[in-house]
């Protein structure tokens, strides 16, 4: 393996027994000789290659092999078969203080974690301090972890694993450190080791983070790579597969794809009057929204990535057919960001603009007005159609069509996404400007 890979698999698979009934388990091993267990394969022929420093998203739903992959890559599972290669220490925040004897001390257990992922002696004395000083838990450091809460282990454990300077983190985000204040004091810290170039591997159902975090994903589905790409496509496409098996459809081409193809036509002639548009698309079916138009302010029609001045008041029209009866409808859309984080959306349902129930063959047309408060660079829009919240989305384009926003002409300085207007108030004076201050009530 090159010294610029940090983990490489080749042909990786991992099968597990499983037994019918408990018992079957005792019998096989006092009865040795007739196999009592169904072979199942968690993993299925794994090929990958990471760079070193890179920071790659794993999805996938739930049991479709992420945690034994991770595992494997960790070195606490063996592969059934293939090879593993991993280059440099690695950390796995993934059964956090499975190394902790319940008997030692916090103290103890530092040090005892410590020279286990293999820092010597002098090197945990060195970080003692940091790490305690993480994991927060005050006095409790000097008394036995059978004492500890829950959360008080799990703190002590995720601070010794992000401070043992791995060369390779594993972070399975699903569990879930400690109140709200640890959680983002742990985030920060696996940003900070990503920054830092830590090959990192984040297991995760939060799209956003995934998408800001990460530059790369993939998806598994089944024990089996599905899907890999930019983290905005892979989630997509896990999406996708999620709305498909909800609507009982196996197959990844469904015959939605091609009313997709008609209702945007790939080489469009007319480009300079329909928006140029690679949507992705997933959905039922059940109502189709057949044509987005896009406006600047000044009423015009936008034409392909179209570009829009700061803070540019423009508009949708979304035009959409009823193909099958519905209880209501609830149209709405989302501006993205080029990672896919979605900056800002709303619906017809929370703009309380109700649209009562609708029969097969009923077609009308929204418009959306919204302002583009938004820092200069590239965007896209996603709308969407649904009966109500909980029923499978009716219609879901994603990209409909990227945009680009200019920096305003006023020079202003935009520090954050959105620019979403403050008020400030001077309400105490220094003395030197106005020596009787009078302050406004808060
Ligand atoms: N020790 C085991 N014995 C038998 N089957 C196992 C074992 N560990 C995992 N499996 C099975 O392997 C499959 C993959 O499990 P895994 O935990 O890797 O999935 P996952 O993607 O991490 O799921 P989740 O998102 O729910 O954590 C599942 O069907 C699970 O039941």
């Amino acid at each position: 393996m090159s010294d610029d890979i940090s983990i490489s698999l080749t042909n990786v698979s991992k099968a597990f027994k499983r037994y019918h009934r408990p018992v079957d388990r005792l019998k096989e091993i006092l009865l040795p000789g007739k196999q009592r267990a169904d072979e199942f394969w968690a993993l299925q022929n794994i090929n990958l290659e990471i760079p070193k420093g890179e920071t790659i998203g794993i999805i996938g739903r739930n049991g479709s092999g992420k945690s034994t992959l991770l595992q494997i890559i960790a070195g606490t599972l063996q592969p059934t078969t293939g090879n593993i290669k991993v280059n440099g220490r690695v950390s796995a925040l993934l059964e956090l203080g499975s190394g902790f004897n319940p008997e030692f001390t916090g103290r103890q257990n530092v040090f005892f974690n410590g020279r286990i992922l293999g820092l010597s002696q002098d090197e945990i004395a060195a970080r003692f301090d940091e790490i305690a000083d993480f994991a927060d838990i005050g006095d409790f450091i000097d008394q036995p972890v059978k004492t500890y809460s829950s959360g008080m282990f799990v703190r002590l454990a995720f601070a010794v694993a992000v401070h043992v300077e791995p060369e390779v983190l594993i972070v399975d985000e699903a569990l879930a450190v400690g109140d709200v204040v640890f959680q983002h004091k742990c985030m920060r810290r696996i940003k900070a080791l990503m920054d830092a170039n830590v090959t990192t591997l984040f297991v995760s159902h939060d799209a956003s983070a995934v998408k800001t975090l990460c530059k790369s994903a993939f998806m598994l589905e089944a024990g089996k790579f599905y899907a890999s790409g930019a983290p905005n496509d892979v989630f997509i496409e896990y999406m996708k597969l999620v709305t498909e098996i909800e609507l009982n459809q196996s197959t990844k081409e469904s015959s939605h794809a091609n009313a997709l193809q008609q209702v945007f036509p790939a080489d469009n002639k007319n480009s300079s009057q329909e928006l140029k548009v690679n949507p992705s698309r997933r959905g039922s079916g059940r109502a189709t929204i057949d044509r987005i138009q896009l406006f600047h302010e000044n009423g015009d029609l936008a034409i392909a990535s179209p570009i829009f001045k700061f803070n540019e008041n423009i508009s949708f029209l979304a035009d959409v057919s009823i193909n099958a009866p519905l209880e209501s409808f609830i149209l709405g859309f989302f501006i993205c960001d080029k990672n896919g984080n979605e900056l800002f959306g709303s619906n017809t349902k929370e703009e309380n603009v109700a649209i009562g129930s609708l029969n097969t063959g009923d077609k009308f047309t929204f418009k959306f007005s919204f302002k583009l408060p938004l820092r200069a660079g590239g965007y896209s829009l996603t709308v969407a159609g649904a009966e109500d919240y909980t029923t499978t989305t009716c219609d879901w384009l994603d990209n409909v069509t990227v945009f680009t926003v200019e920096m305003p002409r006023s020079g202003r300085l935009i520090t954050a996404s959105v620019d979403i207007p403050v008020d400030i108030d001077l309400i105490v004076k220094p003395n030197r400007l106005d020596s009787s201050p009078s302050p406004k009530q808060i």
